[in-house]
């Protein structure tokens, strides 16, 4: 019989499934050393946020086949370690919106008429009317910043209390924004604008210090901030400050940089600050729901049936897969990058299946390509379950057509991506059946194998242009792996294509754009 090793506090209802396939044991608390000295026992883990699941511990985990997480954020999870390993990772990604949602609505509501603190003090004997007036939200604009699922919902809800909504989303589209009763605009003015700011994003490179010293600066006096997302979008030393300088009116937070919250200046600060222990999920509808939705999916796995919710492998049969993976990784690649070079928000992917690939099962490759242009967006929720959703969601409309005419190489793939911010492709095969290799960038053919970090310009072909940016990254300490020029005709416009050893320094794509003859430059994280 398998194993099942429950590190979390996880519902009755979900215990319950695991244990009609396999033998579950229920440790809460251990130690990380003590959970790799058991975790080579287990064929599953099943946790929630409390248990970090780090590399070592998937390396011990010899046995394991698949870990569960009863609930949406596996940023506690090493998932490209698991990944290595073959090892499924399954999440719960609806099961606790709801719960999430309220909480957020629920700071919004006891911040205004500071119901923690008013409590306390009749708890604590006092019957003090005066010190407790309030603030109605009626009539407040409400910042949504994350139009997601749970900003989606405090939204239509904070929209019946008569509130306004402003909503920041670069991967949202107006038409669903309105939808919402949102109007999507920059993040600047929301800033400015809100009364109330609700954070709904993920946990991300570029959402980490979201909010830090600038653009708390940017706030209303008054403003109210509310994070029920994760810790760490929002900088606590700098907020405490503006606390207590009184640059910003409350905070109300249920996550933290680092959880359990240790000693912080938050902890010091009055009725304007409402602090809870990560409390967004913990409702019993919420934890039914996601314990139910989990054992299910590692119930199944351990059968050898394929998961709903995977948020590393495909939902597709074994054999299949197995065909298709290469595929899959070229058309998720693909779709990263010309996502990256659009930038902002798509509107529309063409995908073309061209050469010998043109006769090939496209839905794969479309979801494939689609998870790769998702990935800025939505990190790594988004999978090959849920990445068809996510991008109707947003509007994203998927055009396919094939060309078996097109024979460059034995097969191509071909991704177009039109967005806000205009239109760029790029093509790419797979040679000696495993090996990526972009072979077209904007209609310019290059023959390069993509990399981590990679800097793409589009410029006119003329002499010395190469040397100078050669210098230029030079002198910023950037380390050139490979370089090739695609052009169609000499001397006339050109990409150049370079892969780097590490991420661009902040500001030089500025500097890129400012040397004569190159005429735009983009740099992507692949
Ligand atoms: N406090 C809790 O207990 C709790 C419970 C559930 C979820 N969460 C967290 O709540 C957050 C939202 O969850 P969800 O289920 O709504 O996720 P979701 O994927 O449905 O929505 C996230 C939204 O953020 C948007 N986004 C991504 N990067 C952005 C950026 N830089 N700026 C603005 N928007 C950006 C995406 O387009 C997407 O619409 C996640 O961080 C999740 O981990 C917390
Ligand atoms: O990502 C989530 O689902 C939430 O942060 C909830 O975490 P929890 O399961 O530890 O309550």
């Amino acid at each position: 019989m398998s194993k099942v090793l429950v590190s979390d506090s996880i519902d009755q209802a979900g215990i319950d499934i695991l244990s009609q396939v396999a033998t579950v044991d229920v440790k809460l608390g251990l130690k990380p050393a003590e959970l790799i000295a058991i975790i080579g026992e287990y064929d599953a883990l099943m946790i929630r946020s409390g248990t970090r699941v780090t590399q070592e511990i998937i390396d011990a985990g010899t046995q394991l086949k698949i870990i569960g997480r009863a609930g949406v954020g596996v940023d506690n999870v090493d998932v490209p370690a698991a990944t290595r390993r073959g090892i499924v990772v399954v999440n719960s990604p609806e099961g606790n919106t709801i719960a999430a949602a309220e909480h957020a609505l629920a700071m919004i509501l006891a911040l205004s008429r500071h119901i923690p603190d008013a409590n306390a003090s009749v708890k604590r004997g006092a019957w003090d009317r005066n010190s407790f007036v309030g603030a109605e939200v009626y009539k407040k604009t409400l910042g949504v910043v994350g139009l997601g699922k749970i900003g989606s919902h405090v939204a239509a809800v904070a929209r019946t209390m008569g509130m306004k909504l402003l909503a920041y989303d670069p991967f949202i589209s107006t038409e669903r924004a309105e939808q919402i009763g949102c109007q999507l605009v920059e993040l600047d003015l929301l800033f400015q604008q809100a009364d109330y700011i609700t954070l709904h994003i993920p946990k991300t490179p570029e959402t980490t210090h979201l909010i830090n010293a600038t653009t708390l600066a940017k706030m209303k006096p008054t403003a109210r901030i509310i994070n029920c997302a994760r810790g760490g979008i929002i900088d606590e030393v700098a907020l405490a400050a503006a606390l207590k300088a009184g640059k910003i009116g409350g905070a109300a937070l249920d996550v933290f940089e680092s959880e359990p919250l240790g000693e912080s200046e938050l902890r010091s600060l009055g009725k304007e600050v409402i602090l809870t222990p990560h409390l967004g999920a913990s409702t019993a509808e919420a934890q039914v729901n996601v314990a139910i939705d989990v054992a299910e999916q590692i119930r199944d796995v351990l059968l050898g049936l394929p998961a709903r919710s995977a948020v590393n492998i495909p939902g597709l049969g074994p054999d299949v897969l197995e065909e298709l993976k290469p595929y899959m990784q070229l058309a998720e690649t693909l779709g990263n990058l010309v996502g990256q070079l659009a930038g902002g928000r798509v509107e529309v992917l063409n995908i073309r299946l061209q050469g010998e690939l043109a006769t090939n099962k496209s839905q794969p490759l479309i979801v494939a390509a689609l998870k790769g242009l998702l990935y800025q967006a939505l990190r790594e929720r988004v999978n090959y379950v849920n990445a068809n959703i996510e991008a109707k969601e947003r509007g994203i409309r998927v055009i396919e057509t094939r060309d078996a005419s097109i024979r460059d190489y034995a097969g191509t793939l071909h991704l177009e991506a039109t967005g806000t911010l205009g239109t760029h492709s790029v093509t790419g095969a797979l040679l000696g059946e495993r090996e990526i290799h972009l072979t077209d960038v904007d209609g310019f053919p290059i023959n390069v194998p993509p990399s981590k970090y990679m800097l793409f310009t589009l410029h006119r072909d003329m002499p010395g242009i190469i040397g100078k940016l050669g210098s230029l990254l030079g002198s910023f300490n950037v380390n050139i792996a490979s370089m090739q020029v695609g052009r169609k005709i000499v001397r006339g416009d050109a990409v150049m294509a370079l892969s780097i050893d590490d991420p661009l320094p902040e500001g030089i794509l500025d500097e890129i754009i400012k040397v004569p003859g190159i005429r735009d430059a983009y740099t992507v994280t692949l």
